[in-house]
């Protein structure tokens, strides 16, 4: 071979060869980095400087950001102010969040109001740790579990307040006006249930109803009126820092301070007045879970606490429950029931005055049930009651009465559809678009059809402990899943079936109701607030029927 065709030869070879090994530092380099390579964070919507998203929520958050989601996608980010937030829209993040990464979403993002409030010490805003896993234990094996749910006490507690709002009805009914107000009436039902799991039969005067109360009741709720309103109110510091002078000029730090003290006094009442109770009893009682069924059964949520801190004690271990956690978990029961419990009822009034035929489709139900068994509706009717069930199921589809969840935070960096989610991001579920998506729910998701749950029979088994169904998630799901779920259920259940038993409802003359202007149907606009509830008062006529009426 001459030298001329070798030198070719030899730096094509070099060239390949460099080719080569370029290529393979190219190919392990990117697949590396791909292998390396970050979920990307969730899209999210343009932002105003230092406010971020927070002035586009506007005062129904709950459909603002199903707005955005429907543009941005079912997982986005948006800064409230300084704080990252996270949105999930659709079912399937719902499930991710809940079920499949449901630990790393499993804390609670801070709440100001709630800290100043409830001492810092309560549960529901607790954040994942040995408290809030101790809480928790307690509130579901001794105060909310199906066995205490639906001992004597509790259903008597329930019955008993069912039958003093039917005689406040009855009151109304025989007024000049015939016309009852009917929201302030759910208040006051709500309220007097949790009273009496709460405190037994000690009268703290919070169930009175307006007219029949001399001013001490009055005082009391208005006091927790003050506090349902605080708790569902951000503070501008929270969120954006250099304005924290805002809520001092608004006046909402020295309201806090008041309803605080109010509360706090009212507090160390009822716990003097268990221990003395506790004293006075002859010794019978020790710890949780000694007591018979019947002592089980008589203790209110105070007495339970006051053992559990007892046992503690005796122990000799940290004590977890001590006067302030009780006081603590004692607002956070009022809190998480009073205000839902109300709202689910008031929404399924509204929606059955708006729809006649689906309310007397129900109240041919209820009263084929009840008639023949002495004219008092009793919670052994309730499971012969199938249309009920799909009414309040429909009801709390469309208005899930904490339309946003109670907003998490996340434990650890994580995932979310495929998303990168970072540690203390704070997540917020939109429970109320989650309800209403059309992909879930066809093209009549924004409608009242209780029958599409005629079909579903066992599905949505909104009071079952282990939740696989995300098309509607109203109390949530997973570890801080709602445990009042079975204490709620059957509180509205049995009000419900009362007044449509008892009374046929109608609106009132245009006069009473809308200011002269004569309307066939009930103005559905909303409220945001603790929960979000029906902005107009539920002012309807009742008009008396009893089988002997009707035939
Ligand atoms: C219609 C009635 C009710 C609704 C719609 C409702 C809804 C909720 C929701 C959405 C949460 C947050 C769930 C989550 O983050 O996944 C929650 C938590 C909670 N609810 Fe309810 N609730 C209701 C009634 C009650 C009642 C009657 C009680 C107690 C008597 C109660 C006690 C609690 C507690 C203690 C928590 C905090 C759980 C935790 O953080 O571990 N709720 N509820």
């Amino acid at each position: 071979m001459k030298k001329m065709d070798v030198l070719p030869a030899f730096v094509a070879l070099l060239l390949g060869g460099l080719l080569l090994l370029t290529l393979f530092i190219l190919s392990t380099t990117t697949s590396r980095r791909k292998r390396k390579r970050k979920p990307c964070l969730p899209p999210s919507p343009a932002g105003l400087p230092l406010l971020g998203h927070l002035p586009l929520l506007g005062s129904l958050p709950h459909r603002k950001l199903q707005a955005m989601a429907e543009v941005h996608g079912p997982v986005m980010l948006l800064r409230l102010g300084r704080v990252p937030t996270v949105v999930a829209s659709s079912s399937a993040a719902a499930q991710e969040a809940m079920k499949t990464r449901d630990l790393a979403f499993a804390s609670r993002a801070p709440s100001a109001m709630a800290t100043r409030l409830l001492y810092g010490r309560d549960m529901v805003f607790a954040p994942y740790g040995e408290f809030w896993r101790q809480a928790r234990r307690v509130s579901v094996v001794h105060l909310l579990s199906p066995r205490r749910v639906q001992s004597l006490s509790f259903r008597r507690a329930r019955e008993h307040e069912a039958a003093a709002l039917l005689r406040r009805i009855h009151i109304h009914v025989n007024s000049s006006s015939g016309v009852v107000n009917l929201s302030h009436l759910l208040i006051s039902y709500a309220r007097g249930v949790i009273s009496r799991a709460v405190f037994g039969n000690h009268d703290y005067e919070l169930d009175l109803d307006g007219e029949e109360d001399g001013g001490g009741g009055k005082k009391l709720r208005k006091v927790f009126e003050d506090f349902e309103a605080l708790l569902g109110t951000g503070t501008v510091g929270e969120f954006v820092p250099w304005l924290a002078w805002v809520d001092t000029v608004t006046g909402l730090h020295a309201r806090a301070t008041r309803t605080f003290r109010a509360l706090d006094s009212l507090l160390d009442r009822v716990l003097a007045d268990h221990l003395a109770a506790k004293r006075r009893r002859d010794g019978r009682l020790t710890m949780v879970g000694d007591e018979d069924d019947d002592d089980e059964h008589r203790q209110d949520f105070v007495d339970v606490l006051l053992d559990v801190k007892e046992a503690e004690e005796k122990a000799g271990g940290e004590v977890q429950f001590d006067t302030t956690a009780i006081k603590a978990i004692i607002l956070d029961m009022f809190a998480a029931s009073i205000d839902t419990t109300h709202t689910t009822l008031e929404w399924a009034m509204a929606e059955l005055i708006n729809h006649p035929h689906q309310m007397r489709k129900l109240q041919t139900e209820i009263r084929a049930a009840v008639a023949a068994a002495g004219e008092v509706v009793t919670e052994e009717h309730l499971e012969k009651l199938p249309y009920l069930q799909c009414v309040i199921k429909e009801t709390l589809r469309l208005h899930a009465p904490v339309p946003l969840l109670v907003p998490r935070q996340t434990l650890e960096d994580t995932e979310l559809l495929g998303y990168h989610v970072p540690a203390r991001t704070r997540v917020v579920i939109n429970a109320w678009a989650i309800g209403r998506d059309r992909a879930t729910w066809g093209h009549d998701a924004d409608e009242f059809v209780p029958e599409r749950f005629e079909e579903d029979d066992d599905v949505l088994n909104i009071v079952g402990g282990q939740q696989d169904d995300f098309r509607f998630v109203p109390f949530g799901a997973g570890r801080r899943g709602c445990p009042g779920a079975g204490f709620a259920v059957p509180s509205i259940e049995l009000v419900l079936a009362t007044l449509l038993y008892h009374f046929d409802w109608e609106l009132p003359p245009p006069a009473a109701n809308t200011g002269g202007v004569a309307s066939s149907t009930l103005d559905m606009t909303e409220l945001y607030g603790l929960s979000v509830r029906l902005k107009a008062t539920l002012n309807l006529v009742a008009k008396p029927w009893s089988p002997r009426l009707s035939t």
